[in-house]
């Protein structure tokens, strides 16, 4: 396989054509999902010259670790749906490309054994922990314990979540919950039961709550307007995820990358910004570090390459990205991230779209 889009094929073959539409499925007319993807292509690099070096280095630091290169794993649910191993898999793989795992509350393995198999391959590997807060505070508490717990060295607070996302696919194949056999096994033994994941509107309030009851870092994901990026920083949040939930939220929204350059603008390097949804090449990686994230997190691809080859068909989709990343980085004569700026991105067509 060479590319992603070769493993989503095989994927694509392999899964329960439930499950792939779930795995590959947006909200509504799904515009937001397609644009994710599209927004990468309207845009450009220009690559600068006579300046390269070839001893690069694309490791990246971010709270709580420092990952390989400036691409972390998405939290995404459910990924016994997608291969046997499901969510332990992906954190060998993650382990072994040396990056961080956002392991998702809506796991079907507890984070204690993705931790544990993240460590078995490398003792040092990096997990956070993906929260959606819960309106009995001791269900939240709960989980932040077992997460710290399981060592993890940050939390995302998903805030773009008040409610469920209508995927419309689901509704029309009848896929309402996770199938007899698989549970949220994070819920294990808490009230409301194991598939029991409440998304449910949240205030700044129960975030401060969530702060002070923890030292972890606290990263805040799904955030698209620049003045929320300015109160997160006002109320301490220590990084932003620019995201649309892969287009599975609100389906009226912008492509994330679209969403980016204002609110890396608002952060103003205070705290690291970072940024998912629609990355599938390194390319799109450069694009996004240059417009202002520290580091990128991939959704769907993960899932593609685990139900296309389990651990290894990870391992394949997170190092294709390092690859095309670093290709493209020599390419545009840089020697690091820092070294792709704003001024590297261009929209394509004629400038000011005159000759
Ligand atoms: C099948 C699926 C399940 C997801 N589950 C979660 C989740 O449990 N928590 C969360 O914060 N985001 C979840 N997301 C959103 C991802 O974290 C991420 O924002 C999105 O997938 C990025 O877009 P991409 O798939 O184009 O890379 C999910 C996305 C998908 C596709
Ligand atoms: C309770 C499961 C949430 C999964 C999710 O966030 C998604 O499917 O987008």
């Amino acid at each position: 396989m060479t590319t992603i889009a070769e493993l989503h094929d095989r994927a694509r073959q392999r899964l329960v054509p439930e499950y792939y539409d779930y795995f590959a499925g947006g909200a509504a007319d799904e515009t937001a999902l397609a644009d994710n993807e599209r927004a990468f292509r309207r845009l450009a690099l220009m690559p600068r010259v006579l300046r390269g070096r070839a001893d690069r280095d694309i490791s990246v630091e971010l709270p709580g670790a420092r990952a390989s290169m400036p691409v972390v794993v998405a939290p995404t649910a459910f990924h016994r749906l997608a291969h046997p191993d499901g969510e332990l898999a992906t954190a060998r793989a993650a382990a072994a490309a040396g990056t961080v795992l956002i392991a998702s509350m809506a796991a079907t393995v507890g984070v204690g054994e993705m931790a544990a198999a993240a460590r078995a391959v490398d003792p040092g590997a990096a997990l956070w922990f993906q929260l959606y807060l819960q309106s009995d505070t001791r269900v939240t508490e709960t989980l932040v314990r077992r997460a710290t717990d399981a060592g993890c060295s940050a939390l995302v607070v998903t805030v773009d979540s008040p409610v469920f996302g209508r995927h419309e696919r689901d509704r029309r194949n009848g896929f309402a919950d996770l199938p007899a056999g698989f549970a949220a096994e994070n819920m294990r033994d808490l009230p409301g039961g194991r598939r029991n994941i409440e998304m449910t509107p949240m205030s700044w309030e129960h975030l401060d709550r969530l702060r002070a009851s923890t030292s972890l870092p606290v990263l805040l994901k799904g955030i698209l307007h620049p003045e929320d990026a300015h109160l997160a920083i006002e109320r301490g949040a220590d990084g932003i995820v620019v995201s649309n939930h892969g287009g599975r939220q609100l389906d009226a929204v912008p492509a994330s990358i679209d969403a980016l350059p204002r609110i890396a603008e608002v952060a103003g390097g205070r705290v690291p910004v970072l940024l998912d949804g629609g990355v599938r090449r390194g390319s799109d990686v450069a694009i996004a570090l240059a417009l202002g994230a520290v580091a990128v997190g991939v959704g769907r691809p993960v899932i593609w390459g685990l139900a296309a080859d389990g651990e290894l068909g990870v391992r394949q989709v997170l190092e294709l990205l390092r690859e095309e990343f670093d290709h493209t980085l020599a390419l545009c004569g840089g020697q690091g991230p820092a070294d792709l700026t704003r001024d590297l991105v261009t929209v394509r067509g004629p400038e000011g779209g005159k000759w």
